[in-house]
């Protein structure tokens, strides 16, 4: 299992956002959060990736690593393992698509040129901007910068990617596009976890889906996915 999580507490600051959270994430598995604003999704995301530590819980397993006990020297190699992409993108403004992706594996130990090289041509295949490298981040549209943050989400092959709201700067189609392509990493193995206020998006896309809702968070795939179930008997 990817993630494990039992009986665990989420906090901002004093406040628990969170109580009692289950929640667990297989290989492959597409999985959406859902939620009304200030409901606790991103506040969740957070743990996975320690930008919000785990105090409380029974379990709290990412990729092997307990939460309840990592030390902060422990957090930059589970880091690399995950891809995490945000609603605003997070590209580096002062240099181009190559030179965002070429930092990104110069920081985490990738040292031979051609390897960088490589690398770089295969994930902009992957998301279909090859033609872009070049380009400064403000040359590009908001799905192409998208595009090139997923492209930089999956550098390092990582087992599961993260996305806050990906597609919260979108408009409908672009989004659609981000959310289709989401799915095709999905299906190489790569869990995608993602939270969104995208609703139809759920239908077009089926997952598995939890929605964060009066301090707590419940798999609620039945109710979104009924179209599918009925489908199947
Ligand atoms: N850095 C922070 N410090 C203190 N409280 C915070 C912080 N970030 C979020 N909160 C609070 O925690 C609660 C959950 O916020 P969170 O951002 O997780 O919600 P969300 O479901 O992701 O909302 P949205 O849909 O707006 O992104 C909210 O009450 C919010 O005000």
């Amino acid at each position: 299992m990817f993630i494990e999580y039992k009986g665990v507490n989420i906090y901002q600051d004093d406040v628990c956002v969170l109580g009692n959270v289950d929640f667990h994430v297989d290989e492959g598995e597409f999985i959406y959060i859902i939620g009304h604003v200030g409901s606790g999704k991103s506040s969740l995301l957070k743990t996975f990736y320690c930008e919000l530590d785990v105090h409380e819980g029974d379990t709290a397993i990412v990729l092997e690593r307990n939460l309840l006990k990592i030390k902060r020297k422990e957090v930059p190699a589970l880091r690399k393992e995950l891809g995490i992409i945000f609603q605003d993108f997070q590209l580096l403004h002062d240099r181009n698509v190559y030179k965002n992706l070429q930092f990104v594996l110069r920081a985490t130990g990738w040292k031979k040129k051609s390897d960088v090289n490589e690398r770089i041509d295969e994930v902009l295949e992957a998301v279909g901007m090859q033609d872009k490298k070049l380009k400064m981040p403000y040359e590009l549209s908001g799905g192409e910068q998208q595009r090139i943050a997923i492209a930089r989400a999956i550098l390092n092959k990582p087992k599961i990617i993260i996305a806050d709201e990906p597609t919260g700067n979108l408009d409908p189609e672009t989004a659609d596009n981000i959310v289709s392509l989401l799915k095709q990493i999905s299906l190489t193995g790569t869990a995608v976890v993602m939270s969104t206020h995208n609703i139809p998006m759920l239908d077009k896309y089926p997952g598995i889906v939890y929605q964060c809702k009066d301090g707590g968070i419940s798999d609620v795939t039945e109710k979104y996915n009924k179209i599918s179930l009925v489908s199947e008997e």
